[in-house]
């Protein structure tokens, strides 16, 4: 219950007065109800229904004081009229607040929305390795969807309650014996009804935990669908699917038959109710027959609402579990945020790194609860303006050094220092992030024309300048040949380009950026061999204006490389000049050339 209580304190600080204004217009549009109820009296009293005297009906003997007062006798026009601006009113305000209400909604989850996925972006590297991609899908569209479901819920039964004070209110007026009876008999269903919000809130946790499973899974199949078409995997994955689907089908068919029960249990109560309560009125009480008509219309009005909060209830827990989720989740990315305090990326200076960056006795475990170290007592310099590679078998933990060196992790031990300053700085760190062109393995490209991914990075770029940026990646000669150039669109991911093809694009992007240091994870393993050659010229350039970082398991891409950092298991085992590490006939720099066919000293 805390967390809604959260995010509905959240939702009185972003709608503000308006929500106290919305609340207002449901007590008046209740109010409105009431009356427009009460008229009914005079006027089948006006119509004949009832003989005699009007006057010993509560509230109504004082309407009629009242006019009689500003001598203003009733007529059958002048009840009629009175009774449609009340009515019409009413819907008036009705119109109104809906429109309100949809408003103040809409803003919370407008905010809401944008504050989990400011968060999100904001929030450290570590944090996404440690978290599955589907859960923030789940997060930002399902839960997002119950989370806003759950407030209009909540915002409906505080206008249901308010309503039913005002009634509860007048009816008490009227008859408090009888008003008593049926408000106890409100209280004991109410008490029954706690089994049913029990279950309710079990089934909502069960609702949380399919879809999370149900994100997950359509996320991996989806991403892996060529392993799976190409592995003739489909049979299996469609039974998996299956078998969700019928638990999913399952938990919403137990929530609708707990609906349905509750339902049933409240409408059978609320038949026996008003009998046992016309019986007590007429038999016992000897309630005139006016007041008891008036009783009888509040309470067949009254009633329903006793239902609506019984099930809103229901269905206001069985989201509550969306709540935990998106605040649990919210607790996570704001104790990881990164670049707190003012420093922001936009505002940081950008770096101009001078010396170099250096790793000093760095351990790093992506598990703190394991044994197993990633990386640990590195020691390495990278200095500026130079090409440094990065060499190891897979696992060796090269990535891992890199994404140190980048500041997208922090050592657990030990320091990153850039220019001597360290990276736990947030200033130094932001600068370090806007100086750095990353290009990763399996490069990242966006749904859009090829212009509109390079320009990504430097919006303000001229065509010359996105062609020399292509042309540095040699795929200037593959672009001039795409139907419509720099404005092709190039698919999901990149998809409708080769591997290769997006390699080199996203090289071009990398560089567009100008940034000072230049990192490349295994950036050219998708290129044909004259590709990988022109580009690595192309590098050689770059020398001396640009420090450049590369892992490459093809060592022919690094054989003008000024420094070599061989990993191994974590640990560096060589360091120097590539011809010299080639020369150590014993260092396993020498046994990685040796594995791979055709490569020479
Ligand atoms: N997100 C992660 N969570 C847990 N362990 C990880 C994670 N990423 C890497 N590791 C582990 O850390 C070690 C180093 O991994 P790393 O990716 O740095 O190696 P690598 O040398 O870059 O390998 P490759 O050449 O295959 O890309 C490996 O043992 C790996 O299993």
């Amino acid at each position: 219950m805390k967390d809604l209580f959260y995010y509905v304190r959240k939702l009185r600080q972003i709608a503000g007065g308006r929500l106290y204004l919305n609340m207002f217009l449901i007590l008046l549009i209740s109010l409105l109800e009431g009356i427009g109820l009460y008229l009914i009296i005079p006027l089948l009293g006006l119509v004949g229904v009832f003989q005699g005297d009007m006057g010993g009906v509560p509230l109504v003997s004082h309407l009629l004081e009242l006019l009689r007062s500003w001598s203003w006798e009733p007529s059958l026009t002048s009840v009629l009229i009175l009774f449609v601006i009340i009515v019409g009113g009413q819907a008036l305000l009705t119109r109104s607040q809906s429109i309100l209400n949809a408003a103040i909604l809409q803003k919370f989850i407008r905010t809401l929305r944008m504050e989990t996925y400011e968060g999100l972006l904001h929030a450290k590297w570590a944090f996404f390795l440690r978290k599955r991609k589907s859960d923030f899908h789940h997060v930002m569209s399902n839960e997002l969807g119950r989370v806003n479901q759950g407030t209009f819920l909540f915002l409906q039964m505080i206008s249901s309650l308010l309503f039913t004070l005002v009634q509860i209110v007048l009816a008490f007026w009227l008859s408090p014996v009888l008003t008593l009876t049926v408000l106890i008999s409100g209280g004991l269903l109410a008490l029954f009804g706690r089994r049913f919000i029990r279950k309710s809130k079990s089934i909502g946790e069960q609702t949380s935990e399919l879809s999370k499973r149900y994100f997950a899974g359509i996320t991996d199949h989806f991403s892996g669908i060529k392993d799976i078409k190409s592995n003739r995997l489909e049979q299996s994955h469609l039974s998996w699917f299956s078998r969700l689907s019928g638990q999913m089908e399952e938990n919403f068919i137990r929530f609708g038959r707990i609906n349905a029960l509750s339902q049933l249990i409240y409408r059978l109560s609320s038949v026996v109710l008003i009998a046992g309560f016309v019986f007590l009125a007429l038999e016992v009480l000897r309630t005139p027959a006016e007041s008891l008509l008036v009783v009888v219309l509040i309470f067949t009005r009254l009633w329903p609402r006793f239902i609506s909060i019984q099930t809103s209830s229901e269905q206001l827990v069985s989201n509550l579990p969306a709540f935990r989720t998106m605040r649990q989740l919210q607790q996570e990315y704001e104790a990881e945020r990164e670049m707190t305090g003012a420093v922001s990326a936009a505002v940081a200076p950008r770096l101009h790194m001078q010396e170099g960056i250096e790793c000093r006795d760095v351990d790093y475990r992506y598990d703190p609860s394991s044994a197993e170290y990633a990386l640990s007592g590195i020691r390495v310099f990278i200095p500026a303006n130079r090409m440094t590679a990065i060499v190891g078998k897979s696992g060796a933990g090269k990535s891992t050094l890199i994404d140190l060196v980048m500041g997208m992790i922090q050592p657990e031990r030990g320091e990153v220092l850039v220019d001597g300053r360290s990276l736990k700085d947030q200033t130094q760190l932001m600068a370090l992030r806007n100086a750095v062109g990353y290009v990763a393995q399996d490069p990242f490209l966006f749904n859009e024309s090829i212009r509109d991914n390079l320009k990504l990075v430097a919006p303000e770029a001229t065509d010359e300048e996105l062609w020399a940026a292509l042309e540095f990646s040699s795929s200037d000669d593959f672009v001039r040949r795409l139907p419509q150039g720099l404005d092709t669109v190039i698919g999901d991911r990149g998809i409708r380009l080769s591997g290769g093809e997006r390699q080199r694009i996203v090289l071009a992007r990398a560089i567009l950026k100008r940034p000072s240091i230049l990192v490349l994870d295994e950036a050219t393993s998708a290129l044909d061999s004259d590709n990988e050659r022109r580009i690595q010229e192309a590098l050689d350039k770059l020398k001396g204006s640009m420090t450049v970082i590369v892992i490459a398991h093809r060592l022919s891409t690094i054989r003008h490389a000024d420094q070599v950092i061989v990993l191994e298991q974590g640990q560096v085992v060589q360091q120097g000049g590539y011809q010299q590490l080639a020369q150590e006939s014993k260092g396993t720099f020498r046994q990685l050339l040796n594995y791979q066919t055709g490569s020479s000293l």
